[in-house]
């Protein structure tokens, strides 16, 4: 294997601007392919997984190349060397690695893996908080999972078509695909590929939505000509899911307090041919009374910590904060209490997360439940879903229903 200058100093820029600067990992990377459109499909895919490499295990390089923040260029060019060596690649003979200790990175690797913070390369106060609410033996099969590259999942609009005839259409691109028995709108792609550059995603027949994520819309129940409510839709993945199991009938409003979201979810519902669909910006309480006892099911899609999709967002475990968690634990306090109103009685609510952390998901719904207002619902069922034992994102939902 070959390190190809071009594409080696792309990759270092980019860790520059993700390190340094703060810049999200995806944005960096779609800026980052778009440098050279010489790039063949094996150099892009050098280009995006180093990047993504470097943002995931930076802790675990820094520590062994010996550099801490702020990182200079220096700095960023002994973590590269570590992520090549690691990797198995012979260093060229540059200038950048005419110092690199072979024999001491493969030594400090070996040491240093055996601390599981090192090894899994996340933050002290990630690893505690990991161990405080799963334990040690669920939080290091947890975290190691979600350090693994995330598959490439499609859901298929079934608006537009069928599983069946999304996977020969992709077939005929030479895009193969695996249709998992248990997630019965999902395609999972046996080689990663831009998908969206096909005609068949500009022509709505399928959304990229992980697996885990698929079970939540289905989990509401819903049926055509129902009034749902998605109270936290923001760009409208599952919002697009429910319109295509409503297939078109009845109405869900769609919800959520930041407009530019909801200027991505109209762009992809007029894609996906969802007709159903109402907009509306939640400014104060008004726009929620509005709504009480309006709807047969809600969802609550909560804003959370994100500590179930790691594998998607490496750069979380560099930008999350502590005091962020226990502040969004309060909204999700707050949301159950103000959205669950707008239920009718005997209607269905889910509430859902993409954490694993008890402490946003089950212990929310015990709290939910234990208050005034909860008390007027019961829990139907919920589901904890690891990374560890799924192989998807973690995610959390849970039925409740309003009582008659
Ligand atoms: C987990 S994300 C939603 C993802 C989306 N449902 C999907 O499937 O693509 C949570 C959303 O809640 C929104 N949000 C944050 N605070 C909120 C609040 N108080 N009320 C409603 N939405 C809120 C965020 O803007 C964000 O879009």
């Amino acid at each position: 294997m070959r390190l190809h200058r071009n594409l080696v100093f792309t990759v270092i820029d980019s860790i520059l601007s993700i390190y340094n600067e703060g810049e999200y990992a995806d944005k960096v990377v779609a800026r980052a392919l778009k440098k050279d459109k010489r790039w063949g499909s094996t150099d892009r895919k050098f280009v995006a997984e180093t990047i993504y490499e470097m943002v995931r295990w930076k802790r675990l390089y820094a520590e062994i190349a010996e550099v801490k923040e702020p990182y200079t260029r220096d700095d960023v060019w002994r973590i590269f060397a570590v992520w090549a060596v690691l990797r198995g690649y012979k260093l060229p003979d540059w200038k950048y690695f005419e110092e690199t200790p072979l024999r001491r990175i493969k030594g400090r690797f070996d040491e240093l893996i055996k601390i599981r913070k090192f090894k899994e390369s996340i933050p002290d106060w990630m690893d505690e908080l990991g161990v405080k609410e799963l334990g040690e033996e669920k939080w290091s099969q947890e975290i190691a999972a979600q350090n693994q590259q995330a598959s490439v999942i499609l859901r298929v609009n079934t608006l537009k078509t069928t599983r069946q005839k999304l996977y020969a259409i992709l077939m005929d691109l030479e895009i193969e695909t695996i249709l998992p028995e248990e997630y019965p709108d999902a395609l999972i792609l046996k080689e990663r590929a831009n998908v969206f550059l096909t005609d068949a995603f500009k022509e709505g027949l399928f959304e990229v939505q992980d697996a885990s994520s698929q079970l939540v819309a289905r989990f509401l129940d819903v049926e055509p000509g129902m009034r749902v409510v998605d109270t936290c839709a923001g760009a409208g993945g599952k919002t697009l899911h429910l319109a295509s199991l409503m297939e078109n009938k009845g109405q869900i409003i769609a919800m959520d307090i930041y407009e530019s979201k909801q200027k991505q979810l109209k762009i992809r519902a007029k894609r996906n041919g969802a007709f159903n669909i109402e907009y509306r910006i939640i400014e104060g309480t008004k726009s929620i009374k509005k709504l009480h006892e309006k709807a047969d099911r809600v969802l609550i899609d909560a804003p959370c910590s994100g500590l179930g999709v790691l594998k998607r967002n490496p750069d979380s475990k560099w930008k999350l904060q502590p005091q962020f968690i226990e502040d969004i634990k309060k909204v999700q306090e707050q949301v159950l209490q103000d959205y669950s109103k707008i239920l009718k009685p005997g209607g269905k609510m889910v509430y859902a997360t993409c954490s694993i952390l008890p402490s946003e998901n089950e212990k929310q719904i015990e709290k939910f439940l234990n208050s005034e207002f909860g008390a007027n619902f019961t829990l139907i069922e919920d589901r904890k879903i690891l990374s560890s034992e799924s192989g998807f994102d973690g995610f959390y939902m849970a039925l409740l229903q309003r009582k008659k």
